[in-house]
């Protein structure tokens, strides 16, 4: 089952994958004439009401799959009112054959006449709302014939998420959907096929540009509400809380703020004026900071905790108190993991260990990529929590989902880039549910260090990468 949200992802990964939408939309028609044969006879009058978003194109490309049956195509609306570039060359293709395509501008000059099938490729995904014309009396015209409907993806009006319908919607006999099956066609009574359309499974399994969409697509988007960072950490080292820090806030966080021990605030605060450090006393974090950097964390959406805090023994049990306390959500890296498998803890953790970090958690490793994937799965199943294991190939899973990301080069085995991963996620974890999080953040954390590959060469640092975060974001 797949969402349309997660439908959109795919795609677009596909497209950066070298199969553009335009050759799944080829796909889609050959596959919607295929049921269209299956359902009727050599010669029958078959009827394609097409809307003029690719749903319609799905159709436009069947029409030209059917050279046995007597086709009639119904664009409805202007063909300059198409509203994609593939739809409308599908359109221009047409027009180039002697299939018999008619332009309904009002829905009173909408003429099914009798044919052996319908198919209804007024709507697919991109429905919003209730039915506006002509498509809603087109609906009713179909839903009072005497003609069995074909719909192509889901009946048009239908809300392929939930199976709703805000106003008429057409009432179909069967769906040809593609790729994977909808939530929402569960709930209409037709019969349902799931085609093929060649989608790669690399689409999936891989995070691509196409995952920045889980971005873009967020309702409040537009609020400039994108969340507020706790990063924890330093004492022993101090850059590594900075550039968590300073990555968050290029991930997209608005607000940034550094809990670490007063005896480094002002080196932290040093290296970037954006940030807002707030110290607590001594030189390392210890279980008399708890109830203070509780109390800060709960102010914040997320916390990234463990960049720079040592493995001093005073702090693992300062870390595991605060987990054991926290109900909120955290990215938790470097020394702070190996107190992960040891704690019960309600939070919602993104635990970004190396395969060494990982080891010492007690999961394991293996070369084999696939492998890998599947034994991080399983750890992530046993600790319950998120893990985005780091690797020449990255491994994300929540023990559900598992994706592997590939963008990143080996300059990025310099000190820091990890800290700024964390940051990133932390970021991402305001907006985006942990997997999707840690999957983005990490495709994003090795497109930019190969943007700043290909602009300074070899010897890049983890600030560069810092630098590069908003270009990584704009994808490909
Ligand atoms: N991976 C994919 O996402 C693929 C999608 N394909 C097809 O593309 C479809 C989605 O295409 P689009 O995103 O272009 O969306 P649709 O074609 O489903 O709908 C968009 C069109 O409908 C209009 N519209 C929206 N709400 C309306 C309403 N209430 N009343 C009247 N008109 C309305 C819009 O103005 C636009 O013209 C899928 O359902 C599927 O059929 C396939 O071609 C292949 C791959
Ligand atoms: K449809």
């Amino acid at each position: 089952m797949i969402t349309s949200d997660e439908m959109a992802v795919v795609d677009a990964n596909s497209e950066a994958l070298g199969v553009p939408r335009k050759q799944l939309m080829e796909s889609s028609g050959n596959a919607v004439a295929r049921e269209v044969r299956a359902r009727t006879e050599a010669g029958d009058a078959v009827a394609l009401v097409c809307g003029r978003g690719n749903n319609g194109g799905d159709a436009l490309v069947a029409a030209r799959f059917l050279r046995t049956r007597d086709v009639t195509v119904h664009l409805l609306g202007r063909p300059e009112t198409i509203t994609t570039d593939i739809a409308r060359e599908n359109w221009d293709a047409l027009g180039q054959t002697d299939i018999d395509a008619r332009v309904v501008t009002d829905s009173r000059d909408f003429d099914l006449d009798s044919p052996a099938l319908a198919v209804d490729a007024m709507l697919g995904t991109g429905v919003t709302g209730a039915l506006r014309e002509p498509e809603a009396t087109v609906a009713y015209a179909l839903n009072d014939a005497d003609v069995p409907v074909l719909a192509v993806d889901t009946p048009s009006g239908v809300d392929a998420d939930t199976g709703t319908a805000a106003g008429v919607a057409v009432d179909a006999d069967a769906v040809v959907t593609f790729h994977d099956t909808k939530p929402g066609l569960s709930e209409v009574d037709a019969e349902v096929t799931v085609a093929d359309i060649g989608i790669p499974t690399a689409a999936e399994t891989f995070v691509a540009s196409g995952d920045l969409l889980r971005l873009s697509r967020l309702p409040d988007s537009h609020k400039g509400d994108h969340g507020e960072v706790l990063v924890v950490g330093g004492g022993p080292y101090t850059g590594a809380p900075a550039l968590a820090a300073q990555a968050a806030l290029r991930a997209g966080a608005d607000l940034v703020r550094v809990a670490c021990p007063d005896a480094i605030a002002s080196d932290v605060q040093g290296y970037a004026e954006d940030l807002i450090v707030h110290g607590y006393e001594g030189r390392r974090l210890a279980s008399d900071h708890v109830d203070e950097v509780l109390a800060r964390a709960q102010e914040h959406d997320t916390v990234v905790f463990g960049p720079g805090l040592g493995d001093h023994d005073a702090t693992l049990d300062a870390v595991a108190s605060f987990l054991e306390r926290y109900d909120g959500t955290a990215v938790v890296d470097a020394d702070a993991l190996q107190v992960v498998p040891e704690v019960e803890t309600d939070a919602t953790l993104v635990c970004t260990p190396h395969q060494g970090e990982l080891r010492a958690m007690g999961g394991e490793t293996a070369d084999d990529p696939e492998r890998r994937a599947s034994l991080v799965e399983s750890f992530a199943t046993e600790v319950g929590h998120t893990l985005l294991v780091k690797g020449a190939e990255d491994v994300i899973s929540d023990g559900e989902y598992t994706r592997r990301n590939r963008t990143g080069n080996p300059g990025m085995t310099v000190g820091g880039t990890g800290d700024v991963l964390a940051g990133t996620v932390g970021a991402l974890a305001c907006l985006l549910c942990p997997r999707d999080a840690a999957a983005v953040g990490a495709y994003a954390n090795g497109r930019a260090g190969d943007l700043v590959h290909e602009s300074l060469g070899a010897g890049l640092t983890a600030s560069d990468l810092v630098d590069a975060l908003p270009r990584a974001f704009e994808g490909e």
